[in-house]
């Protein structure tokens, strides 16, 4: 039988470090952190996680902003808020939360973020300094991911580490991340063979979004099972990609959802947000 991987008591160990460290910057050089958040139309889920960053960064002492528009906003209006933004010396995060409307070009509006204030790590020159193995912001929920592994003790050099979902935000970065630190990594999709590859993972990570996807039979006995999928039920529960009790029958640890990586992401924001804040920001070069 598996033992939980309590991702909600680790978050809160993150968020407890990081609410030390801005009360020392504040008494040490009066610095307050500040994050905004941007939120365009009202799609409930985004805005039940919108308000969980913002309370997580005022819990540990930051300054918060969320900015909402009517999902009728063009993109030049957004990319002016984006601007205002970037040029705010009292922000040193920014985040577009996703989904935007489809009449909005998404990646052009996240590469209108300045790289430094990019705290999702989602512009391209933070997710190309992944690829590159540079130092960057990396992306948040991947990131929460490789601090559970660790918290676990789950050292990925030379595991067959198998990754399902390929999107820019999660499954890409969390592959590089695991390749990073040397695991010898498999990137899964909807035309993949998944019973095949994912026998074969000693660290599973699904990021897909299909209920109870991955079937428990799958699971290679003493596995790390880490779900990152969220799905709502008919009755408003919440359950991941994973058949959450057969696969906790052969894995050696695993993530509940809810508990599990969704509160890493947060935490990892708020992080990131401090060392946005550390670094400081140069000057705009015009
Ligand atoms: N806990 C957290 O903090 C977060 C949770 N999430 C959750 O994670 C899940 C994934 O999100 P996101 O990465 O944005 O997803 P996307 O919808 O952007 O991507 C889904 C990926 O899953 C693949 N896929 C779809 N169906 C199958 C299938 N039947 N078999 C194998 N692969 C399949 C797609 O493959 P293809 O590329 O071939 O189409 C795609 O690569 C969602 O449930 C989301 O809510 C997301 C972000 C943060
Ligand atoms: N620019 C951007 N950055 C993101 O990081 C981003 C985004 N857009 N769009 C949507 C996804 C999703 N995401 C989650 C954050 C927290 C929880 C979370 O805290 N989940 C709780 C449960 C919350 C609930 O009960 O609904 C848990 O799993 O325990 C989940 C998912 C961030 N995302």
């Amino acid at each position: 039988m598996a033992q939980l991987i309590d991702g909600k008591a680790v978050a809160a160990r993150v968020r407890a470090e990081v609410k030390s460290e801005v009360a020392r910057l504040q008494a040490e050089r009066g610095l307050i952190p500040g994050l905004a958040v941007v939120r365009v139309g009202d799609d409930p889920a985004s805005q039940v996680y919108v308000a969980g960053k913002k309370k997580a960064a005022e819990e540990v002492g930051f300054r918060s902003w969320e900015h909402h528009r009517d999902s009728s906003i063009s993109q030049d209006e957004l990319l002016a808020l984006v601007h205002r933004l970037n040029e705010d010396p009292a922000v040193h995060g920014i985040l577009v939360q996703l989904p935007l409307p489809r009449h909005l070009d998404a990646d052009a509006i996240l590469s209108s973020v300045r790289p430094e204030k990019d705290v999702d790590g989602f512009h391209p020159l933070n997710a190309g300094s992944l690829l590159l193995g540079r130092p960057a912001t990396r992306a948040c929920t991947p990131l929460g991911v490789m601090r559970l592994l660790e918290e676990v003790g789950c050292e990925p050099a030379g595991k067959n580490a198998v990754v399902v979902g390929r999107s820019n935000i999660v499954g890409k970065p969390m592959a590089l991340m695991l390749l990073q630190r040397n695991a010898t990594v498999t990137l899964c999709h909807s035309k993949s063979d998944l019973p095949a590859e994912v026998s074969r993972a000693d660290i599973l990570v699904v990021a897909v979004g299909v209920r109870e996807l991955i079937k428990g039979a799958w699971v290679k006995p003493g596995a790390v099972v880490i779900d990152v999928g969220m799905n709502r039920k008919e009755d408003g529960k919440l359950v991941g990609d994973v058949e959450f009790t057969a696969a906790a029958e052969r894995a050696s640890f695993i993530t509940p959802v809810p508990g599990g990586v969704g509160p890493m992401t947060i935490a990892m924001l708020i992080r990131n947000t401090l060392e946005a804040a550390m670094r400081g920001v140069t000057p705009p070069s015009h």
